[in-house]
């Protein structure tokens, strides 16, 4: 099955600076897909490049349709009524679905006469992604669609988005910071970090795939692929590739999300390289 997301070793620079560098990754069709890393790491300017906001140096961005973008700021009109809104949409963009936009809106309490600029946190980010969804993408990118709500308001725009990609063969990427917000709601991990993914795929087979150990620090975990490890006193902890035979002293169990992607952007160098898409869709 042909990816949503395509991207082959794409490269960009902002003058002399290496921004992306070797970035290649695939989303299959139907995921909600996560992108996180360190500030810095690149993720607006790969958002950027995917909805073609930017001319890479090298590689390409293949996206299988139509793709439609939530910028960090959400920018909308404050002084434009939401129904206001929802026209100014119809009439920029050739494919709109104005009736879903509307009812949409309606689901979620939202006003249609209520000024923009009077809107909560919330309920903007909420009409920012109603908008882009009324574009009818087969891809929706989101940068940050969670920074500055409160967690209720963080559940409910997860929650509704979760609602649109059930129904169809919408497919979700969006970078956050606050990776417990992302736990219930995506099924697909890209970390980036210093431009570089160091992981691409699907959360359950990486959960899976990956081990947490503590144990005396005399123990040998030699066998070990280690992503990242720490001492506490004379224990060792460490997050490990795979499932490497072990010395009887180690307790191991199955990582959460948060400790999978910390132990990773601990270590810049370590990295579980992309798995080719059919293995896993
Ligand atoms: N227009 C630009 N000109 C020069 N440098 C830029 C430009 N945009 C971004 N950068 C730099 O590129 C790097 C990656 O920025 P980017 O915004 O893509 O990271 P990010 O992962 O989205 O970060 P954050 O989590 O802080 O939003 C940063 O070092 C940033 O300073």
């Amino acid at each position: 099955m042909t990816p949503a997301l395509e991207v082959t070793g794409l490269a960009v620079r902002y003058r002399r600076t290496w921004v992306l560098r070797d970035c290649s990754l695939s989303v299959p069709t139907g995921r909600v897909a996560a992108l996180v890393g360190p500030n810095g790491a690149g993720k607006t300017t790969l958002m950027h490049a995917t909805v073609g906001l930017l001319r890479p140096a090298r590689g390409r961005v293949r996206v299988a349709g139509e793709v439609a973008f939530v910028a960090q700021d959400k920018p909308l009109y404050d002084d434009f009524s939401v129904a206001e809104t929802l026209t100014f949409g119809r009439r920029m963009n050739r494919r709109w679905d104005g009736a879903a936009a509307a009812d949409r809106l309606a689901e979620l309490g939202i006003p249609l006469k209520r000024k923009v600029g009077g809107l909560s946190g919330g309920q903007r980010a909420q009409v920012a992604v109603t908008l882009a969804l009324a574009r009818r993408p087969d891809l929706l990118v989101l940068d940050e669609p969670l920074a500055n709500l409160d967690p209720l308001a963080r559940h409910d725009v997860m929650r509704s988005i979760m609602a649109e990609v059930a129904g169809g063969e919408l497919t979700v990427l969006l970078s956050s910071h606050v990776v417990s917000d992302l736990e219930e709601t995506c099924d697909w991990l890209v970390v980036l970090n210093e431009g570089r993914p160091q992981v691409s795929g699907d959360i359950e087979e990486l959960l899976d795939g990956h081990l947490v150990l503590t144990g005396p620090g005399e123990a040998s975990a030699a066998t070990a692929q280690v992503v990242s490890a720490s001492r506490t006193g004379r224990q060792v902890g460490m997050l490990v590739r795979g499932a490497p035979p072990l010395d009887p002293r180690w307790r191991a169990r199955r990582p959460g999300l948060e400790e999978l992607v910390m132990a990773y952007l601990r270590s810049p160098e370590s990295a579980a390289l992309p798995r080719p898409v059919e293995a896993s869709a």
